[in-house]
């Protein structure tokens, strides 16, 4: 059989891309002989329009950040929109050496429920979306071999061993709820409400305004915000004038604690 390889994601500030393609990229050349994939990239706003149907000839290499240790709940009305019709899919969830808590296992359910077979599941690791030290530039190196092992093991369940068994993933049901930071006190804090700062640095260029994925940042003016922040990170990290920032004390304070809590080195959970 002759599979249609799509590797599908939510990315904002790339980490996500680079884990979903890699593996999708590895797949294809093990069970198709060639490296060629169809891209599903749901990051901006216009990609979320189209509801999208996948048939049994598709394999779906399927991927979010984990946000607050689920899947984005910004996605949820999205990701319910995405008809399997008996395609497998391989559930990948992405986190910024935290945890992913139950991000995995409602990614996995969620599919099963819109008609997919989901045969393996991965959590792996990205450089925090709030930091430039937690998990600073991972996925690197170590990590996507353990991307092309994944590859090889997902040929051997599927090709070798002819089996679509669903996977068990790890995780709660019901799942735990949204993960909550606290202040000093240990009390919790709601950042929901926190949007990024422009300094006098940006030229207005309208690189972030086209990366929000939330369709946020005002065109003319960058400064302003038109819409929801999810704190994904990408205009403070894409921009090249270093323009964009957090200056909200709770922000600062749970992105400080994350630095030095979650400092060691966490590897990649493979499931099959
Ligand atoms: C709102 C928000 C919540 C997050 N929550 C978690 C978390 O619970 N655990 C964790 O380890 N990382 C967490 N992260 C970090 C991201 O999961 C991680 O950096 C991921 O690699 C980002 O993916 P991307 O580069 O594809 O956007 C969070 C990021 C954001 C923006």
């Amino acid at each position: 059989m002759d599979w249609k390889v799509t590797a599908m994601y939510f990315s904002a500030t790339g980490t996500t891309k680079k884990i979903i393609v890699g593996i999708a990229e590895k797949l294809s050349e093990n069970i198709n002989g060639e490296r060629k994939v169809t891209i599903q990239d749901f990051t901006l706003p216009d990609s979320r329009q189209e509801p999208k149907q996948f048939t049994a000839n598709d394999i779906v290499v399927f991927g979010v950040p984990v946000y607050a240790g689920r899947v984005p709940n910004v996605l949820l009305k999205y990701l319910n929109s995405v008809a399997g019709n008996g395609a497998l899919a391989i559930a990948v969830t992405v986190y910024g050496n935290r945890n992913y808590d139950d991000a995995l296992i409602e990614l996995t359910d969620i599919l099963q429920a819109n008609g997919f077979t989901v045969i393996a599941g991965g959590a792996f690791i990205g450089e925090h979306s709030f930091s430039k030290t937690l998990a600073k530039n991972r996925p690197d190196d170590q990590d996507m071999a353990i991307v092309k092992e994944f590859a090889h093991q997902l040929k051997v369940k599927l090709i070798d061993q002819n089996s679509v068994e669903p996977v068990e993933v790890s995780g709660n049901r019901p799942y735990r709820y949204y993960y909550i930071p606290k202040n000093e006190q240990g009390e919790p804090v709601d950042i929901r409400k926190v949007t990024p700062k422009t300094n006098d640095r940006c030229t207005n260029c309208g690189l972030c305004t086209r990366l929000c994925p939330m369709g946020s940042i005002d065109s003319e003016e960058a400064s302003k915000m038109k819409g929801i922040c999810i704190k994904c990170g990408a205009c403070v990290k894409s921009c090249p004038v270093n323009a964009k920032y957090y200056d909200d004390k709770n922000y600062i304070r749970h992105k400080e604690e994350l630095e030095i809590d979650f400092s060691h080195r966490r590897e990649p959970e493979l499931f099959i």
